[in-house]
């Protein structure tokens, strides 16, 4: 005889009430809020879950020592002096982040037309990729590659004659990322949008024998509004001259990111990252669903400021908007999210063990 799962059905509707009829009743069989009934109920059934090895923590770095800036427009956020980012380090390490993410601000006397000092050896991205590495080589460091941190006119490229150089930036910026592997970064992430640039980075790392570095591509990066208060961490707020819409993407595509991705993977990206991130959630599905790579999310500087910013004035719930907004990004398929949330959430997730 064949054994037969589940209850006979007329079994089935007895249930542990009265056994009256509720009044008013609807003739419903399926009640879906049956699985949301308790907190147990609700975990067991949960799709997507949002872990500290999903964060990536991006860092504001500043020239000296022991010294920490607050950053007006990013409250909660500091530039941090080399010594200082150590030490946020180690926080990252206890709170099992698996990975950070560099930037500098420059001091405005070694900025110039070229970004010159985004190729020096020693400026401050390489410094504290050294040092961070030297106390916990265990953990993660992104370098992004981009001029904008180093640039006079606050643009990722060169300019000649109110024209973003492709070619010609690209042939810096496989220098930048030589000098972040070198110091010994783990990925290079490639935020310009030259066109090439991944192609040429690969190719950079590989001849000179950085065969295990990482590209996390920056692949599709549209020109967006949210970056104001990065350019305010960096310093280049007040000098960009015009905007970077020849080079970042159109916020009304999405086949072109489509096609950004396809060809950043082609040319050896690792990894591929669409951004800003909240208001394009459609975008990270997109390229998640259509290449299965390994996929992240930037939740940039505007979006962390408008949610800190509306927490700051008792409008929001920051702690649950800051997990609810994380938890998009792993339901939109992301792999892991860069967010200047990452120290405080993950310092939530591990309370919740
Ligand atoms: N290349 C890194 C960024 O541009 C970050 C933007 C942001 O957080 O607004
Ligand atoms: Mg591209």
């Amino acid at each position: 005889m064949a054994i037969k799962y589940g209850r006979p059905i007329e079994l089935r509707e007895v249930a542990r009430g009265t056994g009256a009829a509720v009044p008013h009743a609807l003739d419903l069989t399926v009640r879906p809020r049956r699985n949301r009934k308790a907190e147990w109920a609700r975990r067991m059934v949960r799709e997507n879950v949002l872990t500290t090895d999903d964060l990536i923590w991006p860092l504001f770095l500043i020239d000296g020592n022991n010294k920490r800036e607050t950053i007006a427009s990013m409250p909660g956020v500091e530039r941090l002096s080399v010594d200082q980012a150590v030490r946020e380090a180690e926080r990252a390490m206890k709170l099992t982040i698996p990975c950070l993410a560099l930037f500098p601000y420059t001091d405005p006397s070694l900025r110039d037309e070229e970004g010159s000092e985004a190729t020096n050896p020693n400026n401050l991205v390489c410094q504290a990729v050294r040092a961070i590495k030297k106390e916990f080589p265990e953990i993660g460091v992104l370098c992004d590659v981009a001029l904008d941190p180093f640039t006079s006119h606050g643009h990722d490229g060169l300019i000649s004659d109110g024209k973003i150089l492709n070619d010609e930036t690209v042939a810096v910026l496989v220098r930048q990322a030589l000098v972040q592997a070198e110091a010994g970064c783990d990925i290079i992430a490639p935020s310009d949008m030259m066109d090439g640039r991944v192609a040429a980075i690969r190719e950079g790392l590989d001849n000179t024998g950085l065969l295990d570095v990482q590209i996390m591509a920056y692949a599709a990066k549209y020109a967006s509004a949210f970056y104001g208060p990065f350019r305010d961490a960096i310093g280049s707020a007040k000098t960009l001259t015009g905007d970077k819409r020849t080079y970042q993407m159109d916020s009304a595509n999405t086949d072109e990111a489509l096609r950004e991705v396809e060809l950043d993977i082609s040319e050896g990206a690792d990894m591929v990252m669409v951004k800003p991130g909240m208001p394009y959630l459609d975008v990270v599905r997109r390229v998640k669903d259509t290449f299965a790579m390994p996929t992240f999310a930037y939740q940039v500087s505007g979006e962390y400021a408008m949610i800190a910013a509306a927490a700051n004035n008792g409008w929001l719930d920051g702690e649950r908007a800051m997990m609810e907004s994380l938890l998009a990004f792993k339901r939109a398929g992301a792999d892991g999210v860069l967010s200047y949330f990452a120290p405080k959430a993950a310092e939530k997730l591990r309370a919740q063990g």
